[in-house]
């Protein structure tokens, strides 16, 4: 399907036959990506006395639960209840799902003892775009991403001015490959997730933060449709599935 939309007088062409995935697929076991220091998800079928809910095991039906963390086993959607009192919910506050988006390329810089993503980078990177949602791809980005055991590595994060400044260009969805846009263990501070949260004291309910992505190399730094999907969870994140598609002038 071809669609042609209008993005600031320009028009373009889309076509959605042509989707690219950037959710990494949520796997039982140890294949799966895992932060935060949890064990691996699991997929496993309903067990009832000698009931095994799956057809190899005689059962009419696959029936299986699954036990994972959206914060720590893959591609999550967040909104400002992942830091405040009360758990505000993703589903009530990401109420549309098509984002003009912009895909950019940052190599880490060294900051002490840590990696990080600074103003200056993102500013350059930026340009004078101002999408509705920006996507940051991390170098190196091998295919491991998918599978890291992120605890304990102290993985690059974003400098809070480097966030803040993302906010001021009018992005309201901010989405990346690692599993925080923070440091590890920061003492709680959560420098980034408040900069981009908060403004003057007042909450941007519909802000979002999408972590543990993955951008295929194949995927040019550049101008894009994002569909960014979640489950519908009551919660303050859930999976999600972020989708980009090419703007064809
Ligand atoms: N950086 C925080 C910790 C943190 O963010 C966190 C800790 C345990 C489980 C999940 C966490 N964050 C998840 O998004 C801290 O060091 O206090």
């Amino acid at each position: 399907m071809q669609a042609k939309i209008t993005i600031n007088q320009t028009e373009y062409s889309v076509d959605f036959s042509k989707p690219i995935d950037l959710s990494i697929p949520v796997i039982s076991g140890e294949e799966n990506p895992v932060a935060w220091y949890l064990e691996a998800p699991k997929i496993e079928p309903v067990k009832e006395g000698k009931w095994v809910a799956a057809v190899e095991q005689g059962s009419v039906v696959n029936f299986n639960n699954v036990y994972l963390n959206p914060h720590a086993h893959g591609t999550h959607t967040e909104c400002v209840g992942h830091i405040t009192e009360k758990v505000h919910s993703i589903n009530e506050h990401l109420k549309t799902f098509m984002f003009t988006a912009e895909v950019i390329t940052l190599v880490p810089e060294s900051f002490a003892d840590d990696l990080v993503f600074t103003k200056k980078q993102v500013a350059k990177a930026l340009a004078s775009n101002t999408p509705e949602a920006l996507v940051i791809r991390t170098l190196p980005n091998t295919s491991s991403k998918k599978s890291r055991k992120w605890s304990h590595t102290n993985w690059p994060y974003l400098m809070a001015d480097a966030t803040a400044y993302i906010k001021e260009c009018g992005v309201k969805h901010l989405l990346i490959d690692l599993p925080s846009v923070d440091r590890e263990r920061d003492e709680g501070v959560l420098a980034s997730h408040k900069a981009w949260w908060y403004t003057g004291g007042k909450i941007r309910f519909d802000a979002t933060i999408t972590e543990m992505i993955y951008v295929p190399h194949t995927v040019k730094d550049g101008s894009y449709i994002l569909n960014l999907q979640i489950a519908s969870f009551e919660n303050d994140a859930a999976p999600s599935k972020p989708i980009l598609y090419t703007l064809e002038s």
